[in-house]
């Protein structure tokens, strides 16, 4: 089996999320879900909400669904990197994503989500991509999209395209040839963490040397920007004008007119380029001439994100093979 679906920016001027529309249960309801590799549950918007914490979402009505089932007895509750949590139940129904069907995969219905998911009326859930053994559900813990289809892929893959500003493409079960350019270089991952870590082998600023050094970070889809050491930072942001790490907004900021370098990051001897406009994140609030960085450290963070910041600059091979590996190519 081989599955393709839409990567459709949640907002049309900044790449905060991606949304992917998904089938679920029987007749099918379509939700646009959040396509998450650095998280392992599958949890959607559901009739078990309070009505105060919806807001445009599309809801999982499991009672419409005939082939809809309770897990009794069993419940989720996360917490992810930037402070956003939910939690509720878990039925299991067919799933399907751009063609390719998982019947029985766990669907954790929220009965409670914080306020940042309320806010963003254009997500009605995520999709854990990550390693299952992160799933939240107790007593017992459930498989992922990706580690139920598995067995039925053509390969034990899924790719990620991820664009600026633009619709890209998740494919599940083969690597389209036509969304790269030059060779995939692979690395490997380590699955003790849950998430899809790998070792960068360094970095560049601009046109500037390039500086060797194993940077251990996660692939994560369902983050926005990329989070690195604050020395690496410190090299970036020295290069833009007017540049400076605020308090107030959390971050580096900078003058929006300014210009920025680009940034390169290895994977072995490849290298990937984030062009500059893809730094230029968003300005701090509406209308403002102080942009946000897409590059900021992550200090607070305890580990290294290469988010969509990152991704979006290339087409990246989640390969579930044993081990399982993570390739780059430029496109
Ligand atoms: O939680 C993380 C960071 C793991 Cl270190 N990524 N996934 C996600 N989903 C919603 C916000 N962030």
């Amino acid at each position: 089996d081989t599955g393709s679906a839409a990567a459709i920016p949640v907002n049309p001027n900044y790449d905060i999320a991606y949304v992917t529309p998904v089938s679920i249960g029987t007749p099918p309801q379509t939700l646009h879900l959040d396509f998450d590799t650095g998280s392992s549950d599958l949890w959607v918007f559901s009739s078990h909400l309070p009505a105060s914490q919806i807001r445009g979402q599309t809801i999982y009505v499991p009672a419409n669904s005939s082939t809809a089932k309770l897990l009794a007895d069993h419940t989720w509750s996360i917490t992810y990197g930037d402070g956003s949590a939910s939690r509720g139940n878990v039925y299991v129904d067919n799933f399907t994503v751009g063609g390719l069907t998982v019947e029985n995969q766990a669907v954790q219905c929220a009965l409670q989500v914080s306020t940042s998911f309320t806010r963003e009326s254009n997500i009605d859930g995520l999709v854990g991509l990550g390693f299952s053994t992160l799933n939240t559900v107790v007593p017992k813990s459930q498989l992922t999209f990706f580690d139920n289809a598995k067995p039925h892929m053509d390969e034990p893959v899924f790719t990620a395209d991820l664009k600026w500003k633009s619709e890209g493409t998740y494919d599940f079960g083969f690597i389209d040839e036509k969304k790269y350019t030059g060779k995939i270089t692979y690395v490997p991952v380590n699955t003790s963490p849950g998430y899809w870590t790998f070792t960068s082998s360094g970095y560049a600023v601009g046109s500037g040397n390039f500086s060797a050094t194993s940077i251990v970070g996660i692939a994560d889809t369902g983050t926005s920007l990329v989070y690195l050491p604050p020395s690496i930072l410190t090299a970036y942001y020295r290069q833009v004008e007017g540049a400076t790490s605020s308090r107030t907004y959390g971050g580096y900021v900078f003058p929006c007119n300014s210009k920025l370098p680009s940034f390169t990051f290895g994977i072995g001897e490849a290298r990937i380029t984030i062009p500059s406009s893809y730094i230029s994140y968003a300005p701090v609030t509406a209308g403002s001439s102080t942009c946000f960085g897409g590059l900021q450290s992550s200090s607070s963070l305890g580990i290294n994100i290469w988010g969509d910041v990152a991704l979006k600059a290339a087409f990246v091979v989640f390969h579930g093979g044993n081990p399982p590996t993570i390739g780059w190519a430029k496109k």
